[in-house]
């Protein structure tokens, strides 16, 4: 008689210090690109959550916006989005950049895990970059540290070994529904793709000229004729001269980062786009709490 295999589900926190690359892994399990990655600390703003979903299980994967100390007001709200996702979950991947020493932000990050009470699998993370003694001695390190469920290295951005996190995750978690179809990959809304879309051609696009201080919002979009969408889409910054980086002698840079965004736009909503792009100066909107709801940064 044929045995009937369980089906199991559960929701996983990604945490990490900033540029570890926990978008990386994310993309690299979901195969498809839906969180923005990019060399730049802490761009990941939106929470976005990602959907694994096989045979015999679905994991639920909360991508975090980076951990550490608030500076300002922005700062403030990604720490409450990071430990709000901290609870009701099933454990954590905790994630280290394997060839980077072990810094403050690290503990900082891993005090905060160890209260969530689950299993934390500590991932380190590109090891691509590594040899084989370092890996070796980051896993002795870390050993001593915190009693970890599993401590997997692997390269995020070649894909090595992480076949072997979703393996081990499985193990853990409990028999359980599937919460979402199958076909969906993220609970975020096309809007806020369409803008952390856009905000990673800019930060491209840019490179290190352009701070943080640069938030895209989608204020429409709309069908227009057949199989074709309008979106009008505000880039805001905090100061002239950041309106005239992001938009480039005679707008070049505002063009390629146009097109650029509108391909890959084009590609998800599986229609062409016609992307309209404004820049806005907003003094000091990361310090006004009132400007970052309006933004989109809701804390739920
Ligand atoms: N060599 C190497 N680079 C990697 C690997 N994983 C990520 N990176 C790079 O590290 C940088 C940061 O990666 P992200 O995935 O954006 O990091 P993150 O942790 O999501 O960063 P935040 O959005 O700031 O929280 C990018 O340049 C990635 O390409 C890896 O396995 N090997």
């Amino acid at each position: 008689m044929e045995e009937k295999t369980t089906f199991k589900s559960g929701f996983v926190a990604v945490v990490g210090r900033p540029n570890v690359g926990k978008s990386t892994l994310i993309n690299r399990i979901i195969k498809q690109k839906v969180s923005i990655v990019s060399d730049k600390a802490q761009t990941t703003r939106n929470r976005i959550l990602c959907i694994h979903t096989d045979e015999d299980c679905q994991i639920v994967f909360l991508d975090t916006p980076g951990i550490h100390k608030p500076k300002h007001k922005l700062g403030q709200f990604m720490d409450e989005a990071a430990y709000q996702s901290l609870k009701d979950i099933d454990a954590v991947l905790f994630l280290i950049s394997g060839n980077e020493k072990k810094g403050p932000g690290d503990m900082f990050v891993l005090d905060k895990v160890k209260d969530a009470g689950v299993p934390v699998f500590l991932i380190i993370n590109k090891v691509d970059l590594m040899s084989k003694e370092e890996i070796f001695q980051k896993i002795t390190e870390y050993n001593a540290l915190y009693p970890f469920e599993q401590i997997i290295p692997i390269s995020a951005l070649n894909g090595d070994n992480v076949d072997a996190v979703l393996d081990e995750l499985k193990k853990i978690l409990q028999e359980g529904p599937k919460y979402f179809p199958d076909d969906m990959i993220t609970d975020q809304p096309e809007r806020l793709l369409v803008a952390e879309i856009v905000r990673e051609k800019l930060f491209r696009c840019t490179r290190d000229e352009v701070p943080h201080a640069i938030a895209a919002y989608v204020e429409e979009m709309k069908p227009r004729g057949r199989n074709k969408v309008y979106i009008r889409l505000t880039i805001y910054v905090e100061r002239d001269s950041q309106k005239r980086i992001v938009i480039g002698k005679n707008g070049s840079v505002l063009k390629e980062v146009g097109e650029q965004a509108r391909r890959e736009i084009e590609n998800l909503l599986g229609s062409s786009v016609f992307l309209d792009i404004w820049v806005k100066v907003k003094h000091d909107w990361r310090n006004k709490a009132s400007a970052l709801s309006e933004l989109g940064y809701k804390n739920e």
